[in-house]
């Protein structure tokens, strides 16, 4: 009965194509007897500050999974939301140990972050060898998702600019957090109403003072800076590294490195420093600055603080005059990124002059 009840389907008017598969019945089930058997109990470091109240949770499709997850729509305290249930395996033990700390420390950081370009946590529940993780539903779906149906390369130059900027704001909150998210990619940007983009996925993320190594992490390689692939310390910049990735994908709407295994993207860009070809026709400001943070020194690639003001004024100057890209020519030196945008404004007055 209980069960019944927690699983209640988002009736959605009644129509079917809401309803769960018998198959996919049994196994929302079968994952979440472990959390029904425990109801609401709150046990654990920090879980009566984010312990869901299992009475206000309703399950409905699965809709996406990722590697060790299956994600449900649902809804919580009246709230369409999206539960990411994540199972131990019983054979495992290593890797079960894995997902509890990652779960833990997923969790941990998205209680704490309020940002209109992260996406919103409501509540958890942790009864071993289930668990979740209640979010804000995002109905765009993934950033990947949506560039996957573009057309290589038509994505127009003030979309490119908007989500950017939205997932740059993201990340720049993030770093004044002092939180790493190291594994930053388009499958991790969720695209909300109005195109807003949203940094989701915590699992590998850390507290810049407490990021140990990344053995044993399956990061995603084809986003991965070179020193993070190669198991070395590494600091926000490897986010930087991930965001110069993103940008190319806005600009391409292609896969990096789609040619090659992840393996061998891995191999490629910490061994022989390759990267992503960059369009013929990609402005020669974003080519500038998607070079800079995929720079192979991490401190040569800018912070968030500048590529945010950097992102503002290009989608500022290219709503002002469409052919702005076209006219602008970054300088070649490092100073550029430095003196911005007092840059941009000294390049406008001069060729207002000219
Ligand atoms: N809140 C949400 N709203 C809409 N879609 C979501 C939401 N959360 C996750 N998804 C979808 O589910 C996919 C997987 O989610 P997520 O990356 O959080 O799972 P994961 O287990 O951490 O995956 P992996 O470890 O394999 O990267 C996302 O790429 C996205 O398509």
């Amino acid at each position: 009965m209980k069960n019944f009840y927690w699983f209640k389907q988002i009736a959605n008017n009644g129509k079917s194509e809401n309803r769960l598969s018998l198959g996919e019945y049994k196994r929302a089930v079968s994952w979440s007897k472990y959390l029904v058997s425990s109801g609401a109990e709150i046990k654990g470091e920090g879980e009566e500050e984010w312990g869901a109240d299992m009475s206000q949770l309703f399950i409905g499709n699965k809709f996406a999974s990722g590697r060790h997850s299956r994600i449900y729509r649902g809804i919580y305290k009246q709230r369409d939301v999206a539960i990411k249930l994540i199972s131990q395996p019983e054979e495992d033990e290593n890797l079960a140990s894995m997902l509890e700390n990652q779960f833990i420390s997923e969790v941990a950081l998205l209680f704490r972050l309020r940002h209109p370009n992260i996406i919103t946590f409501f509540a958890a529940c942790k009864k071993a060898p289930v668990f979740c993780i209640i979010t804000e539903y995002l109905a765009g779906g993934s950033l990947r998702k949506y560039l996957h149906h573009q057309e290589p390369h038509s994505v127009p130059l003030n979309l490119v600019l908007k989500l950017a900027l939205d997932i740059a704001r993201g990340m720049q909150y993030l770093h004044s957090q002092g939180i790493l998210h190291r594994d930053l990619k388009s499958e991790n940007l969720l695209l909300g109403e109005d195109m807003c983009v949203k940094v989701a996925d915590f699992g590998i993320s850390c507290l810049e003072s407490q990021c140990g190594s990344t053995k044993g992490f399956t990061g995603t390689y084809r986003w991965m800076a070179p020193e993070m692939i190669k198991e070395k310390p590494h600091t926000k910049k490897v986010d930087v590294y991930s965001f110069g990735i993103v940008l190319w994908e806005l600009l391409t709407a292609l896969i990096p490195f789609d040619n090659m295994t992840p393996e061998q993207a891995a191999f490629a860009v910490s061994q022989k420093n390759a990267r992503p070809p960059l369009p013929p026709a990609c402005p020669m400001a974003l080519s500038h600055l998607i070079n800079k943070c995929w720079s192979r020194n991490p401190d040569k690639r800018p912070h968030f603080d500048k590529i945010v003001s950097l992102l503002k004024s290009y989608a500022e100057s290219l709503e002002r005059d469409p052919e702005f890209f076209s006219s602008f020519k970054p300088s070649s030196d490092h100073t550029f990124l430095l003196c911005f945008p007092k840059c941009i404004a000294r390049h406008r007055s001069a060729s207002i002059k000219a």
